[in-house]
């Protein structure tokens, strides 16, 4: 699909999508157990949908309800005890089974990289397969500590992925700087698996706050996380995650999907480009890192206000800024949007995992904005913005990442002509109804065909 933006601002009142890396938790959570749990979910994605499928060629049972989603879990038999996961999991021999079963992640790294610790710590036999980028981006330590820890996995980098194998205990290493979706996969199969698992993470540790979203949705289903500070004998400071042999225990009652801060930016920086905006559905004291993009935005020098029931955003003259991407990385494209509207060079730093996303963020991000007049270049971890208060508009393509397609449809709306954007149905990866909610805001856009 193709679609051509008007310049028109956007203005009005949107609720925040339902968080996608939440909802792959509690849903990966919620199918391990031998009960019925609910989920509250305000909105799916492609990425959604593939961790939902893969849940259930594993023995799951999830339909859509009219709040979200209903959980069967892959233990669940009409006369066990709903509490006993513990029991269902020992004895549900279909569970440990030979028969290899097909997991489509499709797009997701989030699916691929917690699915592989899931189904060795389930000990069954799989085949992974995925599209677009998925089979390159990077599976390294997280790989090589599954081999080490009882499991056999095929070559890397190429679908399908076999894995068989039980997963052991342990101590597993993983750098902080490659992606923390290991360290998330880890601790939910060790939930999962009640076994005893440390995790040592060597520092930068980036994407930190996705962990803490993980150690939150296990602390849902009674798992206990320790986490301790320690040094190395070089004195080298490492984080240590522990889980202890723990059961899952159910939530008294259904789980709520947060709403999700990472879609929201684009809307809360298009409102700090011209008439003020408002968001429902966020919430102030979420585990989600990407929340600091009022924080972001303050230091453009946009106006925010917090309000018990919306969040509103409006614009001001805006000042470039220097901003650490370490645990905002999904917040680049928007920032980057917003950067060319202020007038000086804003800083994106400590920006190398974005080469590691759907597409190599540092390139779509600058050759996107390049294509639609901005002044943008980039070195090994930095994006430098230098904005001249405007940008053309023009023809651009999606590199297939669907946060380019919303960081280009926030530009457009704000540029002097129109800007045809190629490739834009890739928002289906994370938002369905994100061009809905652009005409919804007053956003003007034509759909062409090739
Ligand atoms: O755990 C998660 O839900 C995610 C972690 C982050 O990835 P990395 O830790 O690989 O940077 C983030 O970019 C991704 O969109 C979602
Ligand atoms: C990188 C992303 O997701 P994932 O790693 O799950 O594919 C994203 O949503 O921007």
């Amino acid at each position: 699909m193709n679609v051509v933006i008007q310049p028109h601002g956007l203005q009005g009142t949107v609720s925040a999508i339902a968080s996608k890396s939440m909802a792959h938790r509690l849903l990966i959570l919620a199918a391990s157990t031998s009960a019925i749990v609910d989920i509250n979910c305000s909105s799916t994605s492609d990425d959604i949908q593939a961790t939902i499928e893969c849940l259930e060629a594993l023995g799951a049972c999830i339909t859509r309800t009219t709040l979200g989603y209903r959980v069967r879990g892959m233990f669940f038999a009409s006369q066990s005890s709903l509490a006993d996961t513990k029991a269902a999991f020992t004895d549900n021999s279909s569970a440990t089974g030979d028969t290899p079963v097909i997991l489509n992640c499709g797009e997701s790294g989030s699916t691929l990289r917690f699915m592989l610790p899931v189904v060795a710590a389930l000990g069954k036999h799989a085949y992974l397969v995925g599209q677009g980028r998925l089979a390159t981006r990077p599976l390294e330590p997280l790989y090589s500590e599954l081999c080490a820890h009882g499991c056999f996995l095929s070559e890397q980098g190429a679908f399908p992925l076999e894995i068989k194998g039980k997963l052991s205990g342990g101590v597993f290493h993983i750098p902080g700087n490659v992606s923390s979706q290991y360290i998330s996969g880890l601790l939910l199969a060790a939930g999962i698996a009640h076994l005893h698992l440390e995790i040592i993470v060597s520092k930068p540790f980036e994407s930190k706050s996705y962990v803490k979203m993980t150690i939150d949705a296990l602390q849902q289903f009674g798992i206990n996380v320790a986490q301790t500070q320690e040094y190395d004998d070089q004195g080298q400071e490492f984080i240590r995650f522990s889980v202890d042999e723990q059961t899952l225990s159910l939530p008294r009652q259904s789980l709520t999907v947060e709403g999700d801060w990472s879609g929201a930016g684009f809307w809360l920086c298009a409102a700090a480009l011209g008439n003020p905006l408002r968001m429902s559905g966020l919430s102030l004291t979420s585990s989600q890192g990407d929340k600091a993009i009022l924080a972001c935005l303050a230091a453009f020098g946009a106006r925010t206000q917090k309000t018990a029931s919306y969040i509103e955003v409006g614009s001001k003259a805006l000042r470039p800024a220097t901003l650490p991407l370490d645990d905002i990385v999904d917040l680049a494209p928007p920032l980057a949007a917003l950067a060319c509207f202020a007038n000086g060079t804003t800083k994106l730093t400590h920006a190398s995992r974005l080469r590691l996303k759907e597409s190599d963020r540092i390139l779509s991000i600058t050759t996107t904005l390049q294509n639609m007049g901005a002044d943008i270049s980039s070195d090994a971890d930095t994006i430098y913005i230098h904005g001249h208060g405007m940008l053309t508009g023009g023809e651009v393509e999606c590199f297939r990442d669907h946060r380019i397609a919303m960081m280009a449809t926030i530009a457009a709306a704000y540029a002097q002509h129109p800007t045809t954007i190629r490739g834009a149905e890739c928002v289906r990866k994370s938002y369905p109804t994100f061009f809905e909610d652009f005409v919804h805001l007053g956003g003007y856009l034509e759909t062409k065909d090739d």
